[in-house]
Formats: C-alpha cells, structure tokens, sequence
C-alpha cells in the first residue's frame, strides 16, 4: 500500500476565493480541517470560509507559511507577484515548505525566478469539480523538486479528482481544456436546458433530464473506453430524430467553436505569464 503524503501535513492557502473553496471542500473528506489554513485579504470571506468548513482563517499570509508544511498559491496569475514579495522579504517561504502554484499561465521559471530554484515548487491547473472530488488536475515539478515532492502534490490533486503529472510545456493547454472546460460544459448545460423550456418543458424537468444526459453520457464513454463517435452512432438512427439536431448543431459550428474556445483560452494562459 501506498505511503500518504499527506499523513500529518498541514496545507495552507494563500487566497480563499472560488478555486481555493473547491480545493478546500473536496480535501475535507479525507484532510481534518485543524491542518488546513487560508488567508484572504476580505475578512467576510474568511469569516465565511470558517463559518462554512471550520478550518483555520487569517487575513496575514505570512501566519499561513509558518502554519503550513504545503503552500498552495491561489490568488489571481495578475497579484501573484506582488503577493509574495513581502513574504519573500520576510523569509517566511522556506525550503521545507513545498509549494503548489494553480495560477493561471504562470511558469515554474517564473516562480523560481521570485523564490528560489531550490524550493520545491510545483505547478499545477485544476478545475473547480475538485469540489464534489471530480477535479481533473495536471501538475508539474521545477527544479527543487524531489519524486516525493511531486508524489505528495500528485496525492493532494488526487484527493479531489483525477491527477496527472505532464511535462509543463502541457499546462497552458490543459488549461484551455480542463482547467476553463466547466465554464464550457455549464454553458451547454445551460444552453441544453432553455432549449428544453422553449420546446415546452418545465425547467425543473428540462434540468433534471440535461444533467442525467450529460453525466450519463460522460459516463458512457469513461466505462466503454469507446471514441465518442461510436456512441454518438448508436444514438442517431437513420432518418431520425438525433441527425437532424446533429446536423443543426454542425451547422452552428459547434466543433470549431470548441476548437476555438480552447484555444483563446490557452492563448490567454500563454499571456498571462507576461501580465506583471
Ligand atoms: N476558478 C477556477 O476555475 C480556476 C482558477 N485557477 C487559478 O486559481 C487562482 C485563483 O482563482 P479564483 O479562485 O478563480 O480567483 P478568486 O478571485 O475567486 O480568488 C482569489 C482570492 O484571493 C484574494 N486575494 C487577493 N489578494 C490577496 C492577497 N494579497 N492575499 C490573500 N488573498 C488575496 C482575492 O480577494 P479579492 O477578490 O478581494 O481580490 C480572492 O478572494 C488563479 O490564479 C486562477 O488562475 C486555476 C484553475 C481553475
Ligand atoms: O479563468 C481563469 O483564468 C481561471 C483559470 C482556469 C479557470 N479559471
């Protein structure tokens, strides 16, 4: 069996906002809330956060280095740097700690450019499912790490979903695709579900069944292992029903929509790691 990493360690957040709580909530089921900790610069939030989840809050990110052994950084790629530089200045990120960065586009260089090449730091893009423990993460080591600091992180990400370990030249990518792809997958949701309204359905029905559809079909080509084509034919009986809403989702170019979504949203992670 494997050794947890995580036994024993105490996390700590640097900003409490909307990826942080689903990090937080899907760690919960496995992290005792006394060995998590997060700053935030509101105090409602933070309120919030500890009304909500009972762990440890603080407005001084300094208090979360010295009350954490892993440094998640979860403030926006455009603060990062002015986030850490008092805490670089007050020596409070030291080389026990390892640090996890989820901001958006900003590189392992970079972040080893503001700490130091030595501290183990670990970039990593999850996405907010973590929240219900259907998180898909992809994460990275620099150059301080060690196999464990990365299994450790790996052991963190897989506690909330699905956990990867890619070359970081990958990130940006998987950011255009699973780190933005729920805002993508709730758009149709959405979509899916006025659709249903406008043919007549209540929206509680039409909600109920675009859900299970969705999740249905996720689950289908997870457990089958099939190319979502395969599937899709099964569905789309000749002179049916299914082609002719295939036809009209082609015609509205869903797929180079999605192709250029992704990439708009890689491209803008590119950028962000220029936008200090
Ligand atoms: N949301 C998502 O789906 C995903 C987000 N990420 C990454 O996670 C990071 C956070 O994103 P997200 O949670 O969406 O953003 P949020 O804006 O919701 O969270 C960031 C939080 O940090 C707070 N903050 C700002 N300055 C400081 C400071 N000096 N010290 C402590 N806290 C501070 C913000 O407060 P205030 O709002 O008052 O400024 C806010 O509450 C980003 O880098 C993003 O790229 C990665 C994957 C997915
Ligand atoms: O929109 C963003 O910038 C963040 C990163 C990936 C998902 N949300």
């Amino acid at each position: 069996m494997k050794v947890s990493q995580l036994e024993g360690r105490r996390i700590g957040f640097i900003g409490g906002g909307a990826m942080a709580e689903a990090l937080l909530r899907g760690l919960l089921a496995n992290v005792p809330a006394d060995r998590l900790t997060v700053s935030d610069v509101s105090q409602a939030r933070l309120d919030s956060l500890h009304a909500q989840l009972g762990v440890n809050v603080t407005p001084d990110n300094v208090e979360v280095c010295r009350r954490s052994d892993i440094l998640v950084l979860a403030v926006k790629p455009q603060v990062l740097p002015a986030v850490l530089a008092p805490l670089i200045a007050a020596k409070a990120i030291l080389f026990h700690h390892l640090v996890i960065s989820i901001a958006a586009g900003i590189t392992l260089a970079q972040l080893e450019h503001w700490l130091s090449p030595e501290i183990p730091i670990v970039r990593v893009m999850p996405n907010t499912p973590a929240l219900v423990g259907m998180g898909a993460s992809a994460l990275s080591g620099g150059r301080g790490t060690s196999e464990t600091d990365v299994e450790t992180a790996r052991q963190l990400l897989e506690a909330v979903g699905l956990a990867e370990v890619l070359p970081e030249s990958y990130l940006d990518a998987v950011t255009g695709l699973s780190g933005s792809g729920p805002a993508y997958v709730y758009l149709f949701i959405e979509a899916l579900i006025d659709a249903g309204v406008k043919e007549g359905l209540s929206r509680d029905l039409a909600r109920r069944l675009a859900l299970q559809t969705v999740a249905g079909s996720a689950e289908m080509i997870r457990r089958t292992g099939n190319h979502p084509a395969v599937e899709r034919d099964k569905v789309t009986s000749p002179g049916g029903t299914t082609i002719a809403g295939v036809q009209a989702l082609e015609d509205g170019g869903l797929r180079s929509s999605v192709f250029a979504a992704v990439h708009a949203a890689t491209r803008r992670a590119r950028e962000l790691s220029g936008s200090r």
